[in-house]
């Protein structure tokens, strides 16, 4: 059931909708399920200006992920992890532990991760009933977080969570808190800071190496698992993070003609 309250103050006096979710972590099997539209803490999603009790965890995480994402650390964690010879789990299990996992990352969400799969696949269900495979990458996206709990090695945040970017060419000004690069060991490696770096043009996400982080670990469980699922679920599970690309459009120019169908979902999914 959806309980539906007055919309609070922040929203405005223009705004039209009178209604949000009171509980947003109730989950709504009735096709009645009604996307918030503030985060926990009444702010828009997204707004890493936003002064609230996060603003200052959330700045914290992305100095040291910009810090310590470099070309050399993402090589030799996709080098460990892609053996995969942690734990072997069916999909239902591993939903569950991420009831343990808290994202710091994340500036609009601080409750446990399971009630944001089941949130996200619900809302993709509503939007694209037919879509199975959709509602099963919603549901599945977000596991790889695994990556903080101890049996799959207890990474920090910052090798975990966040939005991602490619390593080995130049970090776009449009990432988040994307000052905290200088500190980076790349940012002054002239093999990596250019507009290609070590890429060319058109060569295909495929080739590029992406911050190490719960999307690419999920993209390899899913694939050395040999998944069934369509080339679109694989590049969202792989990309849902790259916000620099799908938001800002940012690094296009890495792009083959795979990917720029497989966007398309990408833009579906966000
Ligand atoms: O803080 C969030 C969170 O970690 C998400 O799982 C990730 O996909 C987003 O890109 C990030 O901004
Ligand atoms: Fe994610
Ligand atoms: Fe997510």
């Amino acid at each position: 059931m959806t309980i539906l309250i007055d919309q609070p103050d922040y929203f405005g006096s223009d705004v039209e909708a009178k209604t949000v979710v009171a509980n947003e972590t109730e989950l709504v099997l009735d096709g009645g399920f009604v996307k918030p539209q503030a985060n926990s803490f009444g702010h828009t999603f997204r707004d890493y200006a936003a002064e609230s009790e996060r603003q200052e965890g959330v700045e914290n995480f992305y100095r040291k992920n910009h810090i310590y994402q470099s070309f050399d650390f993402v090589k030799k964690m996709r080098e460990e992890y892609g053996k995969l010879n942690r734990v072997e789990m069916s999909i239902w299990e591993c939903c569950e532990l991420l009831n343990e996992v808290v994202d710091e990352s994340d500036p609009d969400l601080d409750e446990p991760q399971i009630e944001h799969l089941l949130q996200t696949a619900e809302a993709i269900r509503k939007d694209y009933p037919n879509e199975d495979w959709l509602h099963l990458t919603g549901l599945i996206h977000d596991l790889g977080k695994v990556l903080l709990l101890p049996s799959f090695g207890g990474l920090p945040q910052w090798a975990v969570v966040g939005d991602t970017y490619p390593v080995g060419c130049r970090f776009d000004e449009s990432i988040v808190h994307h000052k905290y690069f200088k500190e980076n060991p790349d940012y002054n490696n002239s093999a990596y800071n250019t507009r290609y770096g070590i890429y060319s043009e058109k060569c295909g996400l495929n080739n590029v190496m992406m911050s190490w982080g719960h999307d690419d670990y999920m993209y390899l469980v899913a694939k050395e698992n040999k998944t069934t699922l369509p080339s679109a679920a694989m590049f969202i599970i792989r990309y849902h993070s790259f916000y620099a690309l799908h938001r800002e459009g940012a690094y296009k120019h890495l792009m083959n003609d795979e990917d720029v169908e497989n966007l398309k979902w990408l833009h579906i999914f966000k």
